[in-house]
């Protein structure tokens, strides 16, 4: 039996996907047969490392997740709760439903519309937690990434291009000790003037001492966000079962 600390992971599904527009929440769309939410509940259910898992969705729609949970046997899941008005509300709710795990334990925050995260990225994220308070997944930017101003005669302008070399572009999971995620979270909530797009985001500005470690992410662990993105999900996961098929490369946990 382990002694280490417990990984718990947070599968955050409360959003409504009005990007996508679809008539239900993105997470519950089918890729290639299976819904987005399982496949990213199945991705920590396989995971070692993983001991528990909690998923936050859309308050109306818990009972099906609860089904959905059920029918694939997941047997990490111990709580299917409802989802915060923010994603930041969702993660908090998350901390507040681990309430009784330790500060040392770990939490690892996951975007359900994220299916396609591989084991390699759940077990880094977990080893590098050895190491550090808080570490994010992610990417560096192929394209030149600009900042924008209103220019004077309105609309657009450019008003600086940072060094790419020193750009990221944030992925989940992002893991940290329960301790230091607590922390960050009790000062956000307080904050009226909170503004958060992701969970690395906060602990950076609310515990600035402590150091938010990069976990290198794959470009393909996309964020189902718009319509388009389900097929180019679904050909993700095509060319990694023709990977898998050929012995190359990919341990996909998710099939
Ligand atoms: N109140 C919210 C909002 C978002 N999320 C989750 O955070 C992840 C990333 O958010 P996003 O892609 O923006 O999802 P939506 O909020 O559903 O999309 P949109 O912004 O287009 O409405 C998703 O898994 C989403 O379900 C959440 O748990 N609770
Ligand atoms: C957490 C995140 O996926 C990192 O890229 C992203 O910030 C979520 O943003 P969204 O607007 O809630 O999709």
């Amino acid at each position: 039996m382990s002694t280490g600390p417990r990984v718990i992971a947070a599968v955050l599904a409360g959003g409504v996907g009005s990007r996508m527009g679809a008539p239900r929440p993105k997470q519950l769309l089918s890729l290639e047969g299976r819904t987005i939410i399982e496949r990213s509940i199945a991705a920590f259910e396989s995971a070692p490392e993983v001991d528990e898992i909690v998923v936050l969705m859309v308050d109306e729609y818990v009972g099906e997740v609860e089904e959905i949970v059920a029918r694939a046997g997941f047997a990490k899941v111990s709580r299917v709760l409802p989802g915060g008005t923010t994603r930041t509300d969702t993660s908090y709710a998350a901390l507040t439903a681990v309430a009784s795990a330790a500060d040392d334990d770990l939490v690892l925050l996951h975007d359900a519309a994220r299916p396609l995260v591989l084991p390699r990225t759940i077990a880094a994220c977990v080893s590098a937690l050895g190491e550090a308070g808080a570490v994010g997944v992610a990417v560096p930017s192929a394209d030149t990434v600009v900042r924008v101003t209103e220019g004077r005669s309105g609309g657009e302008v450019i008003a600086q291009t940072p060094d790419r070399s020193s750009l990221r572009r944030m992925q989940t999971p992002q893991g940290f000790r329960l301790g230091v995620a607590r922390r960050a979270y009790e000062a956000a909530m307080a904050d009226p003037d909170l503004v958060a797009t992701d969970d690395c985001g906060v602990v950076l500005r609310y515990l600035p001492e402590e150091e938010v470690r990069i976990v290198p992410g794959e470009e393909d662990n996309i964020k189902v966000t718009n319509p388009g993105d389900v097929e180019i999900a679904e050909t993700l996961l095509r060319r990694r079962r023709a990977h898998d098929a050929s012995g190359n490369a990919i341990a996909e946990g998710v099939s």
